[in-house]
């Protein structure tokens, strides 16, 4: 379980102290697919540099399975199984695609292993399993890199930072696909994706919405997902007309 304790984080600016986030709790039980949506710069990306160490909270925790790992580094955070994949990936000069899975699961992974999590999402394993991560590579290529590396790692909590972007329509498709593959898998394992995606929130257990700093809702995608897209209040003007209707 995750659980962010009364979480606030401000920056510092030449006027003063400007909040980014204030007062977040949410607790993400295992096995939960959360995403996050929000209007840019509502602090969604804050969060989750946050939970995976990467700033320091100016006041409030986080606990992870009990453990209040808001002091950790992002290594000790990394060691007990948190993974992020960033908005904009980062590129490792002079390491392979194969070299940075091995690295990420911790093993001697197999050619064929490595190979099957390039083709989960959408790459052709032969064509990139020995390409370096350097700018050869596209946004997108690199982008799915990333994610494979998160799949390879397989850890109890993966962040994923606006997947989609950079990656072109058709593929985000087969994107969907690895979501929606790694939710079938998902066996106690937390998937927090920050996401703007109508399809991505659509196959979310719970949505957090994230604006100005504050959670402004959360709840199950049912119940969140017709309030974001307007549904809600179209279905009860049409009830108001056929009750206005009827009288
Ligand atoms: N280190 C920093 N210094 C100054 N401002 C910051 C810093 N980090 C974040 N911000 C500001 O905090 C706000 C929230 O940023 P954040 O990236 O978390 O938003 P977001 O919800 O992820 O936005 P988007 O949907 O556009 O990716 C923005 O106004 C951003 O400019």
């Amino acid at each position: 379980m995750l659980k962010l304790e009364r979480l606030s984080f401000d920056v510092k600016e030449e006027k003063g102290t400007k909040k980014i986030l204030s007062n977040i709790n949410l607790t993400v039980d295992d096995g939960k697919f959360v995403v996050v949506t929000g209007p840019n710069g509502g602090g969604k990306s804050t969060l989750a540099k946050l939970i995976a160490g990467i700033e320091s909270p100016a006041s409030g925790s986080i606990f992870m399975e009990g453990h209040d790992i808001t002091d950790m580094s992002i290594s000790e955070r990394a060691k007990n199984g948190i993974s992020f994949a960033f908005q904009q990936p980062v590129r490792f000069k002079g390491i392979r695609v194969l070299d940075l899975l091995r690295m990420a699961s911790g093993r001697n992974l197999s050619f064929g292993d490595a190979c099957e999590y390039l083709s989960e999402v959408g790459l052709c394993a032969k064509d990139y399993i020995h390409r370096e991560l350097n700018a050869s590579l596209s946004g997108g290529e690199l982008k799915r890199i990333e994610i494979a590396m998160v799949l390879a790692r397989g850890t109890k909590l993966s962040i994923f930072d606006e997947p989609e972007a950079g990656i072109d329509l058709w593929s985000f498709q087969n994107l969907i696909q690895v979501f929606e593959r790694m939710r079938e898998r998902n066996k106690g394992r937390i998937i927090i994706i920050i996401s703007h995606q109508e399809r991505i929130l659509k196959i979310a257990d719970d949505i957090v919405v994230i604006s100005e700093g504050k959670i402004i809702r959360k709840g199950s995608r049912d119940e969140v997902l017709p309030e974001l897209l307007g549904t809600v209040s179209a279905v009860d003007m049409c009830k108001k007309f056929y009750e206005g209707g009827r009288r």
